[in-house]
């Protein structure tokens, strides 16, 4: 790893030259994003690396430092708990983020003690908190990670959620409703295969979309279960000429999987108007307008955020056909009720079933969002079925396995809706029902997908007809 760069900016603070690696630096300015401004992790530091010049090792550098420290975040706060003489509360949020920072580089990353401890007091130089964080950073450095686990996280066999959280670097009440997601798919001695693998970066996927390219055009290895994919080795998706011709695109092999579904599903009559309620950015929209246009039918997307159905506009924008992206309330689409033939409700989540390509999404959500969140699943699955025709086929997924956002939307709405059935969705993959027979869950640790839960409607032709 190299310690300082060829351009590293010199300046004097506390008194002292001190050198600021711009490695770090661009480090700490993705981390201020992500905590100021909400920033995703994966979109700002592309932006940044531009900004700072930095590719190759550089690059690879800053991208550790950036994802083990958001991802570890909650081990590293257990340690430095105990290492600080004041609460973390107390600690201001910048100088926290640096803290975690140098935990990373001492306790996952292979940087010598000293350069970890020194690169970081430089960092904080300007703000004249260097004594503290040399302190701090000193005390976390007299063990390795195995040995300060052993002291900070709780014994297992008396408070297993604690303890996972703390190993794992989950929120508690995340490892709790994981662990009961997984209870109910049969599998609750896997939490910490689960949560291991929200941890481990997942290889990058592209999805060949259908009629404008071919899979086999496509660098990697054909994935598993969807046959329009590839998993990638390394390297950068957007180099790939289909990629950047917006004839293939990334996407996780579960998203694939959703949209697939959506448009394998047996159908009788008519089958010419699809409809994708949630599409923002439009990954699943560009893979079902290819797949509606090669079958003489069209898509409408609808998304609620204005820049997000621009997004969508671009990743439509090689599909031929006359698709139309709309920006609107899914609650109320600007539908005519039972013009529309298939609809996919992709609904908003807390995002805990991607954790692997999105590992800020833990420490923002609480649970207490999961009460409107599921009011709001709810009510776009309801409007989705107002909008279908009799006969017509729904698609409710979520990229989330917590049951609120999975069994309690589905099991209500069977139980409210006396004009629709739940169709079993067998996607022939092993070890994949959902909590509510008929339903499928993938899973990161299982199948080496994002968690993506799907559960198939039918909007029932009424018995005149
Ligand atoms: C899980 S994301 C969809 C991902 C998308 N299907 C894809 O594959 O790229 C959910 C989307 O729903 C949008 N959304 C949230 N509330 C909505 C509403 N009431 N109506 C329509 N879209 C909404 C969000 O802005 C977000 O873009």
């Amino acid at each position: 790893m190299r310690q300082g760069a060829q351009d590293a900016r010199a300046h004097r603070a506390s008194g002292r030259l001190s050198v600021v690696d711009p490695a770090r630096e661009a480090a700490v300015e993705v981390l201020t994003a992500v905590r100021e401004a909400d920033a995703y992790a994966n979109l700002v530091l592309p932006v940044v690396l531009r900004r700072h010049g930095l590719t190759g090792r550089d690059a690879g550098l800053v991208t550790e430092l950036v994802s083990g420290t958001i991802r570890r975040r909650g081990t590293y706060d257990a340690v430095l708990a105990a290492c600080s003489d004041r609460p973390l509360e107390r600690v201001e949020p910048a100088v926290l983020d640096l803290l975690r920072l140098g935990t990373h580089q001492l306790l996952a990353m292979r940087v010598p003690p000293h350069a970890a401890i020194s690169t970081t007091v430089d960092l904080a130089g300007g703000r004249g908190t260097g004594g503290f964080v040399n302190a701090v950073l000193r005390r976390v450095s007299e063990r390795d990670r195995e040995a300060w686990l052993r002291q900070v996280a709780p014994p297992r066999a008396q408070a297993s959620d604690r303890h996972d959280a703390v190993v794992h670097s989950h929120p508690v009440w995340v490892v709790a409703e994981l662990r009961r997601a997984l209870a109910a798919a049969g599998g609750a001695e896997e939490v910490e295969a689960l949560l291991a693998a929200d941890n481990a970066p997942p290889r990058v996927t592209l999805v060949a979309r259908p009629g404008l390219a071919e899979r086999t055009e496509l660098p990697g290895e054909p994935t598993p279960f969807s046959r329009y994919g590839v998993a990638l080795e390394g390297g950068d998706p957007g180099t790939v000429p289909a990629v950047a011709e917006g004839r293939a695109g990334v996407q996780d092999e579960g998203s694939q999987l959703v949209a697939l579904a959506l448009a394998e599903a047996a159908l009788e009559g008519r089958d010419g108007t699809w409809l994708d309620v949630c599409a923002g950015p439009g990954g699943k929209s560009a893979l079902l307008a290819s797949l509606a246009a090669g079958r003489g039918a069209r898509l409408i997307a609808t998304e609620r955020q204005h820049h997000r159905a621009r997004l969508v506009r671009r990743n439509l924008a090689a599909v031929p056909g006359d698709h139309v992206v709309l920006t609107a309330d899914g609650t109320r689409p600007p539908l005519v009720g039972g013009g529309v033939d298939r609809v996919l409700v992709d609904a908003p989540c807390t995002g805990l079933g991607a954790l692997r390509r999105r590992p800020e999404a833990r420490w923002r959500r609480e649970r207490g969002d999961l009460k409107a969140l599921s009011r709001l699943q709810e009510r776009l699955l309801a409007a989705a079925l107002d909008v279908v025709r009799p006969g017509g086929l729904v698609l409710y997924a979520t990229c989330s396995p917590v049951l609120a956002e999975t069994e309690r939307v589905v099991s209500r709405t069977v139980r409210r809706r006396d004009d629709a059935t739940l169709v079993p969705l067998d996607l022939g993959i092993a070890a994949s029902a959902g909590p509510v027979p008929g339903t499928v869950q993938l899973w990161p640790h299982r199948h080496g997908t994002d968690a993506m839960f799907l559960a198939l409607f039918r909007r029932d032709v009424p018995s005149s007809a």
